[in-house]
């Protein structure tokens, strides 16, 4: 039986995390148009999912709304200021340091005062359960320990928003319950959530909206137990039965 996740949205409508605005936002390359015209507003609770079939265009709207990538036409619109923000990726992309410099390193790039940086690093590996890891080389930790590390170096950034790229296409059972978890913590503190897969049953578990993406055009956006359970979108339909298309 399905399960969404009311509790968690419920646990979150006192927080109210930025609202991210894509107006009419275009993104071409060499003439191509490769997603949009594209305009949504993200202002609920969510965390949201984005989903879709191989190359609906899901990583390019992550990459669009965290500005690795300028939109070609249309704007990328936030309520108020810019907020702080993290994107977390398939592969992670770490330095080629301790787990523990991994840290201290994006905590002092982020102003953090210098006495500071260490007892919150060590804080953020003990949260991630990584405390044993904490002078191993980052890129010689397994592939869901390399996750978290990923996933603690945003933890202590404080992001008001997380974008994650398919963050548990690469990892096990275990290792995809630990960073699922931590999206919960994440959501539970009022960061807003913008997340890419292409597991169903985990977009249930996570999903409080979904954002469904076919041929690079946003088909639907709409609460996770519409999506789910009367999806509006022939592309929608075909993707749930788990069709082929396009
Ligand atoms: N920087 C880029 N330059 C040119 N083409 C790109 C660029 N990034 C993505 N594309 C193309 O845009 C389309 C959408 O790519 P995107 O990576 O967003 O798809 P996706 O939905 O994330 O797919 P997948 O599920 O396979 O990761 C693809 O055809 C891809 O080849």
């Amino acid at each position: 039986m399905t399960s969404f996740n009311t509790s968690l949205t419920a646990a979150t409508t006192l927080l109210a995390p930025p609202a991210l605005g894509f107006d009419d936002v275009t993104f071409s390359h060499q003439g191509k148009p490769l997603l949009g015209p594209c305009s949504f507003t993200l202002a609920g609770a969510g965390p949201t999912l984005v989903m879709g079939a191989n190359g609906a265009g899901k990583s390019l709207l992550l990459r669009l709304a965290h500005g690795l990538l300028s939109p070609t036409q249309g704007q990328v619109t936030w309520d108020g200021p810019a907020p702080r923000q993290a994107m977390v990726f398939q592969k992670p992309v770490l330095l080629r340091r301790s787990a523990l410099a991994n840290l201290t390193h994006a905590l002092a790039v982020n102003h953090t005062p210098r006495k500071a940086c260490k007892p919150l690093a060590f804080e953020a590996l003990a949260r991630f359960g990584l405390t044993a890891c904490a002078d191993t080389p980052a890129r010689v930790l397994s592939g869901g320990e390399q996750q978290r590390l990923a996933l603690a170096r945003a933890w202590v950034l404080e992001p008001e928003v997380l974008f994650l790229d398919e963050p548990t296409a690469a990892l096990d059972p275990a290792a995809i319950k630990a960073v699922e978890a931590a999206v919960r913590e994440f959501h539970q503190r009022g960061t807003r959530i913008v997340m890419t897969t292409h597991d169903l049953h985990q977009a249930k578990r996570l999903a409080g909206d979904v954002l469904f993406l076919a041929g690079g055009k946003v088909r639907e956006h709409t609460p996770a137990e519409v999506f789910f359970t009367a999806p509006a979108s022939k592309e929608a339909q075909a993707f749930l039965a788990g069709e082929l298309i396009e």
